[in-house]
């Protein structure tokens, strides 16, 4: 029998890099072979299992990237814009599959990782579960089906440990709901009302945000019509959605052409 795919796990230390790992860890469709944490990092040169509290696993954290991924099937990656953009650089030379949960990324971060995506498969998504993947296309279709009458507005709730806003999620949603109207997200997007901001223009994409507590991450897209309102709303109660939808992703990614995917892709959606 083959062996079984060898995941990576960079930003080992993180809320999510530790979901990762035990997600990794309890299947039985693929195996860790190396977690990755920044140069200088505490945790660079011991073993993970006891970094994590836990009995030695015989993988030992590392600030090599080029080294840790050679050989390895794919990389979870959810840390931050900078670090995403530089380990595509190094999957596309690998060609170890990149799964990007990271958000907060900007234009130019996103051109780069095109770029890289020439040399291996990549697969971003802002969320990762089966459920705001679905809520997407729901969000498609409750959008083309009503007109400017019906003010779109996008509220998410996250941890306050949280450093980018919008959220990547109320990003997807937000561009699920322009697709669906056939316009350009960044045309119609309004990310920061404060003070005297005038009336609401019609056909714009509202965000709200809001930061508190422990919370894992819940988002709202609001049509808000003449008489009436409908809201389409996730919450997740667990990041354990997101680590099993990038170890599914990871999965789905083996024997792919190289380029950039999404998670409707991997979902078939
Ligand atoms: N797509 C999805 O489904 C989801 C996406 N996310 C996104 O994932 C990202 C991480 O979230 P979260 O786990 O809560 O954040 P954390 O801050 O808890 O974790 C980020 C980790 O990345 C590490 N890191 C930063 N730079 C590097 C580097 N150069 N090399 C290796 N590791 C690095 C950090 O290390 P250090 O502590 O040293 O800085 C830290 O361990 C965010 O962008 C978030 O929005 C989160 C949940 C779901
Ligand atoms: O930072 C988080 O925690 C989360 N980030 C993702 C996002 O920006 O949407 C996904 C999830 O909501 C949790």
């Amino acid at each position: 029998m083959s062996e079984l795919p060898g995941i990576v796990v960079t930003g080992a230390s993180g809320r999510m890099g530790r979901m990762l790992i035990e997600t990794v860890r309890a299947s039985d469709k693929a195996r860790l072979t190396g977690a990755l944490e920044r140069p200088g990092h505490d945790w660079v040169g011991k073993d993970l299992g006891l970094c994590l509290g836990a009995g030695e696993l015989g993988v030992i954290v590392s600030d090599d990237a080029q080294a840790t991924l050679t050989g390895a099937d794919a990389v979870l990656d959810f840390t931050a814009p900078s670090a995403t953009v530089a380990l595509a650089k190094v999957a596309a030379t690998t060609g170890t599959a990149h799964i990007i949960g990271t958000t907060g990324f900007t234009d130019d971060d996103l051109a780069a990782i095109a770029d890289s995506a020439r040399g291996t498969v990549i697969i971003r998504a802002g969320n990762m579960s089966l459920g705001v993947n679905l809520l997407t296309v729901l969000v498609k279709k409750v959008a083309a089906a009503l007109d400017e009458d019906y003010d779109i507005e996008v509220v998410e709730a996250h941890h306050n440990r949280k450093v980018d806003a919008p959220s990547g999620t109320a990003l997807m949603l937000g561009e699920a709901a322009a697709e669906g109207r056939g316009v350009k997200l960044a045309d119609v997007a309004d990310r920061g009302r404060d003070g005297i901001t005038g009336a609401r223009k019609s056909g714009d994409i509202g965000f709200a945000v809001i930061r508190g507590g422990g919370i894992v991450g819940e988002h709202d897209v609001i049509f808000a019509g003449p008489g009436e309102r409908l809201t389409l709303r996730h919450v997740a109660d667990d990041r354990s959605l997101f680590s099993k939808g990038a170890l599914r992703a990871a999965l789905w990614a083996q024997g792919k052409d190289a380029g950039e995917y999404s998670m409707l892709d991997v979902l078939g959606l």
